[in-house]
């Protein structure tokens, strides 16, 4: 390219063709430029001046001689060497500025010609013209000239790569077609004061999809100018009203905010409807909390285990208005499912509402035997299911009760059932359904646990019973049947270590939730917030309440000062509305009772041999899942013929489902006994599977 000479512009400029000059070569008139060609005096006074300075060395010359009164004309202008010196400077000074200003408006006339083809009427700059680059310039268009957004467009980009090179300044160009007139105007370009935080927000949505027209202000900062809120808004969508979307754009926010100075975490709010959401911060989830003392809930409906960001205190709410009255607690060995058993017991213990229940590993909930409000806790697996069937028969005289003394049943005392380790329990029925002994079989069957605790799950809680339940694992087989009611009602949710994704569907309804646990911290769970949403919580800590000294002396003096002020003064009332419960509370006191009076267990003997026979199957039982959860290669336990359990490993597993609802409607699984004999075996879709090792699928670290 060929280099410019900016003396010879000036040059050219100044001695070049005058306005409406012919072109020499076509003889074709030119248009009328709109720019005048540059002129300029000052050399004149420039020569003027140096004649002045040099006027002395003149006198000595032969033009003294020759021209009269030569020398006093060269002394009188020899005087006026400094005024006419400083005109001539700031004449000098005065037309480079114009012609800075006359290279603007060449430079806007030639653009304008290029990008739209019209020539301009007039360009006037503003004077005096920016040194550096152009400071406002107002062109006159042809009457009616008719410029196309590209074409605009290109303008607009070639003004701005001139004028703009210099980067300080930002251009508007603006065509007012009905005055015939562009205008282009500056703005300083505002340094970019942005925290690298908000930059990153910021160049991050605006590069993305998710929204449209995001934009991202700091709404908060602290003392020490660090800030602490973003607002952004956005052009409502369908999207950004849909909560797995806003949960995605919450995770992602969160990674680009990354860690806060403070140690908080973010969080956001959304109000989709008008376009916008709040990024705040949130104190962290505290590693522990003890059971508070004071009565954190005032509501005497509400049961609170937890704590939330922000401190917000989580409760499961057993009043007859809620629309999550049961509660399933979901947790692998160790992650503290007993704790927060307790935790909801001794709440509804101090709140006036007497509990029951069952535990089939019998070492969860002993502790609570004999607890205020504690009516009874069954280990045995028959009694279970009479206490089942019991419940059943309360509920129903509940009902009739509210029926014939036309009361709501808001009136009828509150009732909790908790129900620990289930799977192991409907094991544990299912076998006692295949006894040797004819009277078991019969009574079991008649007992039929598993078809009272379905209508138990369905309509309990219109007859004032709350139930609870504990297990491992998530299955839709917990819920009795495949009503959706049943779902419904356990609506109060709580899951402690990580599920696996078909667990957080079940519990969640996001294959995503309840996966990224920090099980490091004991008693970190998600759990159902107020509004039914999943939230990630700390459950509080609640020591074991059994008073045994064996027990009681294991405990820190802080957590016998929790157990002590956690016991009411006043220990709930039991009403029973039916003989059946009632009998079957006031018996099993009684065993218990005799079970303490005479409470004996042997004494651990040490292995000499192998055992030549079984004993009892629960010796041998260390877990129980739905048949349906089982996986190829998993052992088992399976009945031989002589009725004892025998480990064997799992070779197919086949899932029957209903093709509408998806429930599991059968479950095959195929052992390989050896050989080319291969057993199958069917379970229901409620029945469960014993297991020879702890189930696994859960862990805790
Ligand atoms: N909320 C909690 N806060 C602090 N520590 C806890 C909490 N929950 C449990 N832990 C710790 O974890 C241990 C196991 O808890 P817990 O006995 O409740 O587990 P679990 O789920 O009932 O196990 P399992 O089903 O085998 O009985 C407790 O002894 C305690 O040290």
């Amino acid at each position: 390219m060929a280099q410019r000479d900016p003396l010879k512009d000036f040059l050219v400029e100044l001695f070049g063709p005058a306005p409406g000059a012919r072109s020499g070569r076509t003889g074709q008139p030119t248009p009328e430029p709109a720019v005048d060609p540059y002129r300029t005096f000052a050399p004149v006074a420039v020569a003027a001046a140096a004649l002045a300075f040099y006027a002395p060395q003149l006198a000595d010359t032969a033009i003294t001689d020759t021209v009269d009164q030569a020398r006093q004309i060269i002394t009188t202008v020899h005087g006026y060497r400094w005024p006419l010196g400083a005109l001539a400077s700031g004449w000098s000074a005065l037309d480079l500025v114009r012609w800075r200003g006359h290279r603007q408006r060449l430079a806007l006339e030639a653009q304008l010609r290029q990008t739209t083809r019209h020539l301009p009427v007039k360009v006037t700059v503003a004077f005096p013209p920016g040194i550096g680059a152009l400071r406002s310039a107002k062109i006159r268009l042809p009457r009616g000239a008719i410029i196309r957004p590209k074409e605009m467009d290109e303008f607009t980009t070639a003004v701005r790569g001139v004028a703009g090179r210099t980067g300080t300044y930002t251009y508007s160009v603006r065509h007012h077609a009905h005055r015939d007139l562009i205008l282009i105007t500056r703005k300083p370009i505002e340094p970019d004061t942005r925290s690298p935080r908000h930059k990153a927000l910021q160049t991050a949505l605006a590069a993305g999809t998710i929204f449209k027209e995001p934009n991202v202000t700091v709404h908060s900062c602290n003392d020490d100018g660090i800030e602490t809120g973003y607002k952004i808004t956005f052009t409502p969508s369908l999207n950004s009203g849909a909560r797995g979307f806003q949960a995605k754009v919450d995770e992602a926010l969160a990674a680009l905010a990354g860690d806060h100075e403070s140690g908080r975490t973010w969080a956001t709010e959304w109000t989709p409807s008008e376009g916008y959401l709040m990024m705040y911060l949130r104190a962290p989830l505290p590693t522990r909390v003890d059971h508070p003392l004071a009565l954190v809930d005032e509501n005497l409906r509400h049961l609170p285990y937890a704590t939330g960001a922000a401190n917000l205190s989580l409760y499961w709410d057993v009043s007859t208005k809620s629309n999550k009255p049961h509660c399933l607690i979901v947790g692998p060995t160790g992650g503290g499912k007993t704790s927060v058993i307790r935790t909801l017991l001794t709440e509804a213990s101090r709140r006036g509402i007497p509990f029951l229940g069952v535990d089939p590993k019998m070492i969860e909930l002993d502790g609570l035997e004999g607890y205020p409000g504690c009516a009874a806790i069954v280990y045995d697996a028959v009694r279970s299911a009479m206490l089942v069937r019991a419940l059943h028969a309360e509920m129903m005289a509940r009902n009739h009760y509210v029926h014939v003394k036309k009361i709501e049943p808001s009136q009828l005392p509150l009732l909790i059932a908790v129900l620990d380790e289930f799977f192991i329990l409907s094991g544990k029925w299912q076998r006692l359904a295949k006894d040797e002994d004819e009277e078991i079989r019969a009574q079991v069957k008649q007992l039929d646990p598993l078809g009272a605790w379905a209508d138990l799950a369905v309509l309990a809680r219109s007859a004032g019973i709350r139930l609870l339940l504990g297990v491992q694992r998530p299955d839709a087989s917990l819920f009795g049947s495949s009503s959706g009611n049943a779902r419904d009602n356990f609506g109060t949710r709580i899951s402690l270590g990580n599920l696996s994704q078909d667990g957080a569907l079940m519990m969640w309804g996001d294959a995503h939730v309840g996966r990224e646990v920090d099980t490091s911290i004991p008693g970190r769970g998600v759990v159902t917030a107020l509004d039914g949403s999943p939230v990630d919580a700390q459950m509080w800590w609640t020591p074991n309440v059994d008073p045994h000294p064996n027990k009681w002396n294991q405990l820190s003096a802080g957590e016998k000062a929790i157990v002590h002020g956690l016991a009411p003064i006043e220990s709930p009332t039991f009403e029973f509305f039916s003989t059946e419960l009632r009998e079957f509370v006031e018996a099993e006191r009684a065993l218990a009772k005799r079970a303490r009076e005479f409470g004996d267990a042997p004494e651990p003997s040490v292995l000499t041999d192998f055992p030549k026979d079984h004993d009892t199957v629960d010796d041998e039982v260390a877990d129980a899942i739905p048949a349906s959860a089982v996986t190829e290669g998993m052992a088992i336990l399976l009945d031989e013929d002589n009725g004892h359990p025998v480990p064997v490993t799992v070779d197919t597993v086949t899932v029957v489902r209903d093709k509408d609802t998806g429930d599991v409607v059968e479950t095959v699984l195929s052992i390989n006994a050896g050989g080319r004999v291969k057993t199958t075996v069917h379970f229901d879709a409620t029945e469960v599977v014993m297991l020879p090792e702890p189930d696994t699928v859960l862990t805790t670290a």
